[in-house]
């Protein structure tokens, strides 16, 4: 494992973000790193390397995960994820209750972060709407972009890293999980093999409509490999943003 710290910054950048922006946008701070990806390829393992990583260049860093991150977001993932209701959840209740949350995520927990200057990294986003609600579930991509201009305002991550693996092997990861844990699927990790196959290919459909802000991982090699190849692409955008930083602070 790498943990050679990415940079010496002690603060964070005041650069603005990358997509559109609105009056809220433009006071953002720090910056928005999420990470995405199929069920078991590795992003809460993940997640907590690159808050170490952060952490040890004296970032400020927030951790916080989708469906969820504040008190009443995670009230809201209670209902997405609880497989016990015999009634189904129809898929565009799932859609509008996964915009919900993300939109009492944003105002309790990343706009705040992001204001006073911490670093925000997120177990999934909105690049997880499109690839399960749009590709799994088969809802329209337009109706998705609607919520997504509505509750974000033009904020998009920073970066995303897109740990990507065949579907199999990755669900031969978490039956080892569960095997170990004795956890159960929660609702939508009951879907079949197909879903997942859907998922996985929505999520190649957002990374090729954005490359710039995505890095995609291979989430199907060792922890070791993994994490090198997560630091890389982080080492790589924190030299961008602290060199935005200086030229800010000098202009
Ligand atoms: N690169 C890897 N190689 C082998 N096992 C891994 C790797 N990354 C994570 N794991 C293991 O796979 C399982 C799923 O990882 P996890 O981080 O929980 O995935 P996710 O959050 O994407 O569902 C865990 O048991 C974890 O220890
Ligand atoms: C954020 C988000 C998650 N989800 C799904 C993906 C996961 O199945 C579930 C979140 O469960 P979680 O346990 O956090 O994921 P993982 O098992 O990969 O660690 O919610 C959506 O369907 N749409 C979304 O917008």
């Amino acid at each position: 494992m790498s943990s050679r710290p990415l940079s010496s910054r002690t603060t964070p950048s005041c650069s603005t973000p990358s997509g559109g922006q609105t009056a809220v946008d433009t006071c953002q701070s720090g910056r928005f790193i999420t990470l995405e990806g199929g069920e078991g390829v590795g992003k809460s393992t993940n997640v907590a390397f690159v808050v170490a990583e952060l952490e040890a260049c004296g970032i400020e860093v927030v951790r916080t995960r989708e469906p969820g991150g504040s008190e009443r977001a995670e009230a809201i993932r209670q209902l997405l994820l609880d497989p016990a209701p015999a009634e189904s959840l129809c898929d565009d209740a799932e859609l509008l209750l996964m915009f919900a949350a993300r939109a009492q995520h944003l105002a309790a927990t990343i706009r705040p972060a992001l204001a006073r200057g911490a670093w925000v990294v997120c177990d999934r986003f909105t690049d997880a709407t499109f690839a399960y609600q749009g590709g799994g579930r088969g809802l329209p991509q337009a109706d998705i972009a609607a919520l997504e201009t509505l509750v974000q305002k033009g904020l998009q991550p920073d970066l995303t890293l897109l740990l990507d693996m065949p579907v199999e092997a990755a669900r031969g990861r978490l039956a080892a999980r569960r095997a170990e844990t004795g956890e159960g699927a929660d609702r939508i990790e009951q879907e079949a093999e197909q879903f997942f196959e859907a998922v996985r290919i929505g999520y190649h459909q957002r990374r090729d409509a954005d490359p710039e802000r995505f890095a995609t991982i291979n989430a199907d090699q060792s922890l070791m490999a993994v994490q090198a190849d997560i630091a890389a692409a982080l080492a790589m955008r924190v030299a961008d943003w602290q060199a935005a930083t200086s030229a800010g602070d000098k202009a």
